[in-house]
């Protein structure tokens, strides 16, 4: 990351000495064993945890001693598993975690308690979450009011941003990927669990659409980021404030509305469709494009049968369907021989129905969540891609909704589904996306690699749902059926 007027203009707060790395580790592993892997943004589900390495820590408050103030501790830490798949990076997931410290929390904080450390450093003290914790939220929001360092940690902010103090804290009822909290229903801080070294996306390109002027998308107003040990080194990105948009509803709550009084949803898509080539114009002006030929057209389909057999191998019930999935990749490596090439931009990346808000007054639609699909390695997530793979991924999300939701894929479910993902193209073509029909092949390879990323993340995340995405991949491997138009 360049060094902005805003990191630029920060005010430095000398380093605290964080409470000796070894021994912190030691005591806090038997309570991180347990509570790590219980909690939603915890990737590694389903293979063994042998342990933990300490990245970095740093106290944001004092966590140690007798005293009765509470302590706030901000750790990165390695998760060692049994069998990494190849994505991950050697020695393990990196995590973020905010932790508090206290000789004796609150009650109201009891479900947020990870447990007391028989020795070292914290003894005495219960370790708790503290992005449960008001209070604690509350001085998060305090060092992203005013820039400056702690430790490795920078805190930095948008220069003509006023950020008000004081603004209530609290966190978000959904678990999701990360972790956000809400201030006062103005700001909204999320705090990203995975963290990967670089800037994430979802920093990097809600900047990008503020900078082109794209209003779809809230401005971030702050963010906290480690710095990089080498002066030119890109800072790794720990947690991003945007404008809190009170009073919208996401796109899957309209839906499942619409669905459950058998209400149309054609207009509302095709406006989300307008939004999301707007967005789309915008990153392609404001960021690096590209053309995928024949090599990279040949790398994609390469990757996503890669997928497709890891997932099969992982979820034994997507076997069979398979060799007539693999059709769909073939016809991108057909697309590069015939000497076709596609542009490619950066999009958003996971786009799909809950990263959509709609408010309430004026009805208009704005797009949240730029970090991509969590389980792709940032670099990956930061190449340009055919933005028709958005366009694909929210034809998906039609999908589960008319599968998932109270009409619970009956015919009239499904014919829903149809209508509305054609009016989503169309608003899309309309305002000036390349129209998604004119490529049927990369669609249908996108929309197959998605529902082969969502057999997975349901089979790991939400077993019960797992029945949705293969209702697609059934649909899907029919089209690469022998005769299949
Ligand atoms: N700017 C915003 N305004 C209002 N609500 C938001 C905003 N950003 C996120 N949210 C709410 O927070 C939820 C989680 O945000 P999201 O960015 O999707 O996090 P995650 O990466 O954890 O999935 C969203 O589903 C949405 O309901
Ligand atoms: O946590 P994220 O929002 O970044 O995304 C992950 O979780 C999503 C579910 O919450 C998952 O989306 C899948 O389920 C949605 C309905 O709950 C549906 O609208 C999407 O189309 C479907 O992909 C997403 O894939 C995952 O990355």
């Amino acid at each position: 990351m360049s060094d902005t007027a805003s990191t630029r203009a920060t005010r430095h707060t000398p380093d605290r000495s964080p409470v000796t790395a070894p021994d912190l580790l030691s005591s806090l592993v038997p309570l991180l064993a347990e509570w790590v892997p219980r909690q939603r943004w915890f990737a590694g589900k389903g293979r063994l945890l042998t342990g933990f390495t300490l990245v970095a820590a740093t106290e944001l408050l004092p966590c140690a001693g007798e005293g009765n103030a509470p302590g706030l501790l901000q750790l990165l830490v390695r998760a060692q598993q049994s069998a990494p798949p190849s994505r991950t990076p050697a020695g393990g997931d990196c995590y973020q975690l905010l932790l508090g410290t206290h000789p004796a929390p609150p009650p109201h904080l009891a479900p947020a308690v990870l447990g007391r450390p028989a020795g070292g450093p914290l003894r005495g003290r219960t370790v708790y979450d503290a992005l449960l914790d008001n209070r604690l939220c509350g001085l998060l929001l305090e060092r992203l009011r005013v820039p400056g360092r702690i430790g490795a940690l920078r805190f930095c902010r948008e220069p003509d941003v006023d950020i008000p103090s004081g603004l209530t804290a609290r966190p978000i009822a959904v678990e999701q990927s990360n972790s956000s909290i809400v201030y006062g229903d103005t700001f909204i801080l999320k705090v990203f669990r995975r963290i990967e070294p670089g800037v994430n996306p979802d920093l990097e390109l809600p900047r990008a659409l503020a900078g082109a002027r794209c209003a779809r998308v809230p401005a971030p107003a702050a963010w906290f980021e480690s710095a990089h040990p080498e002066p030119d080194g890109e800072a790794t990105t720990l947690g991003v404030l945007q404008p809190f948009l009170a009073g919208s509803t996401d796109g899957w709550q309209l839906a499942l509305n619409a669905l459950a009084v058998r209400a149309d949803f054609t207009r509302s898509a095709r406006a989300l469709g307008h939004a999301t080539a707007e967005v789309h114009t915008a990153l392609a002006q404001a960021l690096p494009t590209t053309e995928l030929r024949r090599p990279q057209l040949d790398a994609i389909a390469a990757q996503m049968n890669e997928r497709l057999e890891a997932t099969a191998r992982a979820v034994p019930v997507l076997q069979p369907y398979r060799v007539r999935l693999r059709t769909a990749f073939d016809a991108l490596v057909a697309m590069g021989h015939d000497g076709r090439s596609w542009a490619a931009q950066r999009i958003h990346g996971d786009l799909h129905l809950g990263q959509t808000l709609r408010s309430v007054e004026g009805g208009r639609w704005a797009l949240i969540d730029f970090e991509g699909e969590p389980a792709r390695p940032l670099a990956e997530r930061r190449r340009p891609q055919p933005a028709v793979r958005d366009v694909a991924a929210m034809l998906r999300s039609f999908d589960y909704a008319a599968c998932s939701g109270p009409a619970g894929g009956d015919p009239w479910a499904l014919d829903w589904a149809r209508r509305t993902r054609a009016a989503y193209c169309l608003g899309y073509a309309e305002a000036g996306g390349p129209d998604p029909r004119s490529a049927p092949e990369l669609m249908r390879a996108y929309e197959t690699d998605k529902a082969v990323y969502e057999v997975l993340y349901e089979a790991r995340h939400r077993p019960d749902w797992l029945s949705v995405p293969m209702a697609a991949i059934r649909r899907l491997a029919a089209c690469g059926a022998p005769g299949a138009g």
